[in-house]
């Protein structure tokens, strides 16, 4: 990047100072300020970059399967690529080190018997624990002093059966930043037409590789393939391959591959968190991913397997709501629009303008102001007077209808499917509207479940995406943190197992920064509907928690009287016994039924094992009112079962298939 900055050297510094404070003024392209900041389309750091690379790619490869309404298979693979294998990939020859004392990881004799001991110390320390069967914390144990330097590679390789790209646009799609084609007001991942460049201005800087990209669009009998890289400092594609190739196999859709420094080591969990969680919410999808190095141990294969053919909608694209637009954006409005007149511009160009409400507003606007006149020659004053009046003006809010939540079925199945919790409930809340821009926002709210830990799991989902990073400010951790009462939903905040999962999408999704990390926790409309869904949920599960806490009791309390049933049975016949030998010695007089009970005892005719008998019978009768009486107050039915079998499309998964009880939900 360095060599295609402008250079400035020192001579001419030194020699014309003048001349050099003339020159201080200088312009930077996009690509150059991403790369000098890359932090904030999230790629702060090798195993970061890694991460970030593999989340761009695959949220592509969806936006592209879904825009075809084709349902998503996602190869990813990440192979792990050693320092000898990358230098002999790249042309350079591996040298042994001369100079020992010349580098950052070197250390005297002194130092490497310190640092031995050291490590030998913990390792006995954590192998004692180990033995008393205490929790052993993993120790880091180095691997030589420092390892500066020492970088990893990676290909990271992304295939999918999308719409695919057409070949002119493949160029400017992949080396040109802040192009895309997702720009229009509509429900999608991508938005900002900088991820793919990122992972390959990132491709540049680490390692110095192009991208690859084979792309096919259905019914293309030709494969794309184009091989390029970035000038950063012009922002424009720099490419090294561009051809079409045979599509023997009717394939379509995308495979995007670069060769990049990431560190698997300590991204590996949140990249597979990140998998596990897009599963969650896009269970009709089917992800496959593979993570491949020389040393096999480390490798891991994780299917994703589609669990339901049942894909929500493809997003529509909407026109902009009145109130949601700036001057600029009317101003590019009016520079686009294909209609003449203020009239039509205002009744096509935006959502919720009729023809009577565009005439009305034009009669509001001023005298200078008429439906005819044409758009195109509105001065900037009279612009501005249009922003104010959207500002100020009641419209009808935009409908939902252009969204495409994930569906509460989806929901439930993707957090059944990965969490396998005890309970779950799930709620889809109706559109609202922020600034201008409807939003839906979907939750569900699980207990108990493998792999979850106690306390809060909160899961966040922004138009489909699962977000991983900066929790704290994110309006759906402070909401579930702060807000709601757990307690007064029989949910024990911090013993119980609890899955917190919000899906928030909208034509807008009010990120904070570029990196699409969060959600702020300042709209108030979005964290109002964010409360609201998620008590709805824990409204139906504290039903169910009361009914199983019911249920529990009943069980407990036939429990303990059974208990008894046996000593009361002895205590019972005995003082039977007694009275039946008085009352055959008629050393007693007993009434009439009475002695017939006690001849009976002493025929044998009544046991121990009659009274055991009618004793479990009692208790069964009396548990079986108590529950009729409790039933017959509070209206309680046991509710309609119903069994759902789910067979997954690739039959030989055992795993997949999977049988449901709503009621056991
Ligand atoms: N796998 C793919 N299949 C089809 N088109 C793709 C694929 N990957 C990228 N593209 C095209 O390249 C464009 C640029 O992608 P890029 O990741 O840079 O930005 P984006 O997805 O539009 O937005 P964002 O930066 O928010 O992710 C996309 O808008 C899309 O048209």
């Amino acid at each position: 990047m360095e060599s295609e900055s402008p250079v400035e050297t020192k001579k001419s510094k030194s020699k014309t100072p003048k001349k050099a404070k003339e020159s201080i003024l200088k312009q930077k392209s996009p690509a150059e300020f991403f790369a000098e900041n890359k932090n904030i389309a999230g790629f702060d750091n090798p195993g970061k970059c890694l991460y970030t690379t593999v989340r761009e790619f695959v949220e592509n490869a969806l936006d592209s399967a879904e825009s075809i309404s084709e349902l998503p298979m996602i190869e990813i693979t990440i192979e792990e690529i050693v320092k000898s294998k990358f230098n002999s990939m790249i042309g350079l020859v591996d040298r042994e080190r001369i100079d020992e004392a010349l580098y950052d990881d070197y250390e005297t004799a002194k130092a490497r018997e310190k640092r031995l001991a050291k490590e030998a110390r913990a390792q006995e320390i954590q192998a004692k624990n180990a033995a008393l069967g205490k929790k052993v914390k993993e120790h880091a144990i180095s691997k030589g002093a420092k390892s500066r330097g020492e970088a990893s590679f990676y290909r990271v390789t992304c295939k999918d059966n999308g719409r695919g790209m057409p070949h002119d646009d493949i160029p400017n799609m992949f080396g040109r930043v802040l192009s895309g084609t997702k720009y229009g007001l509509k429900q999608t991942r991508g938005k900002f037409g900088l991820g793919a460049k990122m992972a390959l201005i990132w491709s540049k800087m680490s390692t110095g590789l192009p991208i690859d990209i084979s792309s096919s669009m259905r019914g293309q009998n030709y494969i794309s393939f184009c091989r390029l890289d970035i000038d950063i400092h012009r922002n424009v594609p720099h490419i090294h391959l561009h051809e079409k190739r045979d599509n023997k196999n009717k394939w379509h859709g995308a495979e995007i591959q670069v060769v990049i420094e990431g560190n698997w080591t300590t991204y590996r969990s949140k990249i597979l968190h990140y998998m596990r969680q897009m599963a969650v919410i896009t269970p009709y999808a089917q992800f496959l991913f593979k993570f491949v190095s020389d040393t096999s141990d480390k490798n891991v294969t994780i299917k994703f397997a589609r669990r339901t053919d049942v894909m929500p909608p493809v997003p529509v694209e909407t026109k902009h709501h009145p109130s949601s637009v700036d001057i600029l954006l009317i101003k590019r409005l009016i520079a686009e629009t294909s209609k003449q007149n203020l009239l039509q511009f205002l009744q096509h160009e935006f959502v919720n303008i009729g023809k009577p409400l565009a005439e009305r507003l034009i009669g509001e606007m001023g005298p200078e102001f008429s439906p005819k006149m044409a758009v195109k020659s509105l001065t900037d004053q009279q612009i501005v007077r249009i922003h104010q009046l959207f500002r100020q003006a009641k419209f009808d809010d935009p409908s939902g209808d252009c969204l495409s939540p994930a569906g509460e079925y989806n929901l439930r199945l993707g957090i059944i499917k990965e969490l396998h919790p005890d309970m779950v409930a799930t709620y889809s809340g109706s559109a609202q509207v922020f600034e201008g821009h409807p939003f839906i926002v979907e939750a569900g709210v699980s207990v108990g479940g493998k792999d979850v830990k106690q306390g809060l799991n909160i899961f966040r989902f922004a138009n489909r995406i699962p977000l991983l990073f900066e929790q704290g400010g994110d309006v759906v951790t402070r909401t579930a943190l702060k807000r709601i009462s757990w307690n007064n939903y029989k949910i024990n905040q911090t013993q119980d197992k609890i899955g917190v999962f919000v899906s928030i999408v909208s034509t807008k999704i009010p990120f904070k920064g570029t990196g699409k990390e969060y959600i702020g926790d300042d709209i108030s409309e979005i964290a109002t509907a964010v409360k609201s869904a998620i008590q709805q949920c824990c409204i139906q599960l504290k039903s169910k928690i009361v009914k199983k806490m019911q249920a529990r009791e009943q069980q407990e309390r036939k429990r303990n009287l059974s208990k008894y049933i046996p000593d009361a049975t002895n205590a019972v016949y005995d003082v039977l016994k007694e009275m039946a030998k008085s009352n055959s010695s008629k050393k007693k007089r007993y009434e009439e039924g009475d002695a017939d009970i006690l001849r009976k005892v002493s025929d044998h005719l009544i046991t121990k094992e009659t009274l055991t008998e009618k004793l479990t019978q009692h208790v069964e009768k009396v548990d079986y009112e108590m529950a009729l009486e409790y039933a017959t107050q509070t209206g309680v039915r046991e509710e309609p079962r119903e069994d759902i079998y789910l067979q997954s499309l690739d039959d030989k998964d055992a795993e997949s298939v999977i049988c449901m009880n709503h009621d056991a939900l």
